[in-house]
């Protein structure tokens, strides 16, 4: 609905601080004598900067005391029948009957002084406000109902240390009794994560490798868990490559966006190692025995699109346009009705909890035998004085 000089351009930029400030002065001048001409410019300006549309109802109202203020009562015929806006805008200009010029006024201002208050207080905080503090390997941020968990190693690709699976357990418990209603995972960086650190198998002093392995097997058990058992719909968003646990996880997830410039990679065999995060009962699954096997036994690297033909991606967006994509998908999603999409996402996944659990046991336990093999710690080895790359 457009009104001339009353209320334009909802959308002008304008930083928080100085629509408080500007709030705060009309509010002072409220409380004042009575506005002045001045004051009265001033919120004309303020309207064009707010950013939330105050709705129609509250717009007719403004330009009925703009109108009121410049020009007195209403003074023209009025419009026809079809002409259903400019009626609604003479009906509004028209109830204000007698209304002193002066009073208009200072009911104007005294308007765009509380929409300015209440639109300052709902403008979205830039990322560094609403980042949640505690977190020393990952960025956690909420906005528009959805809680974002970013990986936060780029130099290293993302690859996870005790302490970062510790702290994404810590994100995931918090986001479950948050008001989101979808839950991102994301890495930082050119790679989504290149999976678990190979540092977190040095610096084990002699006689302690049987012991070490134990507690690695039950803080991955504890970590694939919580995925296992996430009430809420969690969301994979794969901005680059993803190598070992962050690949094999995607089976929990409830949907994987990625960048065409993603490669799923799950090379345990030449690591010595073998599967976990649930991959060897959800990949067959998933994409049939044949690729599983191809995937978890050869490690064979798919590029996005074959790992999206395959199921294990729900789609896959051009890497110039992925963040922007995703995002407005994600916030459209996230506006869906709450509690029904919480209640699908437990129906779906209850019928497997008990399973999942099992097969996470299982890996978990051949895992930790396999961290204390020659071929494990060769493989390590030889990852860390550069002989090997994936
Ligand atoms: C006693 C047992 C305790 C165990 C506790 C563990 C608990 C849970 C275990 C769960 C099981 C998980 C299994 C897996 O995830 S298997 C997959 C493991 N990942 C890899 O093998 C990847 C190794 N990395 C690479 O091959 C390459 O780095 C990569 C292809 C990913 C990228 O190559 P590129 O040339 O582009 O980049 P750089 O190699 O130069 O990397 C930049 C720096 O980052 C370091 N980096 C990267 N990835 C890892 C990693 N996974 N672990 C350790 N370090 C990593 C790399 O060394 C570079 O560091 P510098 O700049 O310092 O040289």
């Amino acid at each position: 609905m457009a009104m001339a000089g009353a209320v334009r351009c909802w959308r002008l930029g304008a930083g928080p601080s100085s629509l408080q400030i500007q709030a705060l002065s009309l509010h002072m001048s409220k409380t004042a004598m009575g506005a002045s001409q001045k004051d009265f410019e001033s919120a004309m300006n303020q309207v064009k900067l707010l950013k939330k549309d105050p709705g129609n109802e509250v717009k007719l109202k403004l330009y009925a005391l703009y109108k009121q203020t410049t020009e007195g009562p209403c003074n023209t015929p009025r419009p026809g029948v079809f002409d259903l806006i400019n009626k609604a805008k003479w009906d509004a200009w028209n109830a204000l009957g007698n209304l002193p010029k002066e009073t208009a006024r200072q009911n104007y201002v005294d308007l765009v002084s509380d929409l300015s208050s209440s639109d300052s207080s709902s403008q979205v905080k830039p990322e560094a406000d609403r980042k949640q503090p505690g977190y020393e390997t990952l960025v956690v941020t909420s906005e528009d109902s959805i809680t974002k968990i970013m990986m936060n190693r780029p130099a290293k690709k993302n690859a996870l240390t005790v302490q970062m699976y510790r702290e994404i357990m810590l994100a995931l418990e918090a986001a479950s009794k948050d008001d989101s209603t979808l839950i991102v995972l994301t890495g930082n960086g050119d790679y989504y994560s290149s999976g678990n650190d190979l540092m977190n198998f040095m610096n084990i002093p002699p006689g302690e490798m049987e012991k070490e392995a134990k507690n690695g097997a039950i803080l991955l058990r504890d970590f694939v868990g919580c995925f296992i058992d996430f009430p809420k719909p969690l969301v994979a968003v794969i901005n680059g490559p993803a190598v070992g646990i962050s690949v094999t996880i995607l089976g929990l997830f409830d949907l994987v966006y990625a960048s065409d410039r993603a490669t799923f990679h799950t090379p345990f065999t030449h690591l010595g190692q073998s599967p976990e995060g649930c991959s060897s009962y959800t990949f067959p699954k998933i994409m049939g025995q044949a690729k599983a096997a191809e995937m978890l036994m050869f490690g064979k690297k798919l590029t996005a699109r074959e790992a999206c033909a395959q199921g294990l991606v729900t789609e896959v967006f051009p890497d110039s346009t992925f963040q922007k994509e995703v995002w407005t998908r994600l916030k459209a999603y996230s506006k869906l009705p709450r509690n029904a999409l919480h209640i699908s996402k437990q129906s779906i996944r209850n019928l497997e909890k008990e399973k999942l659990h099992a097969v996470n046991a299982g890996e978990n336990s051949v895992l930790q035998e396999r961290w204390l093999s020659d071929e494990c710690m060769n493989a390590v080895v030889s990852f860390l004085s550069r002989k090997a790359k994936l």
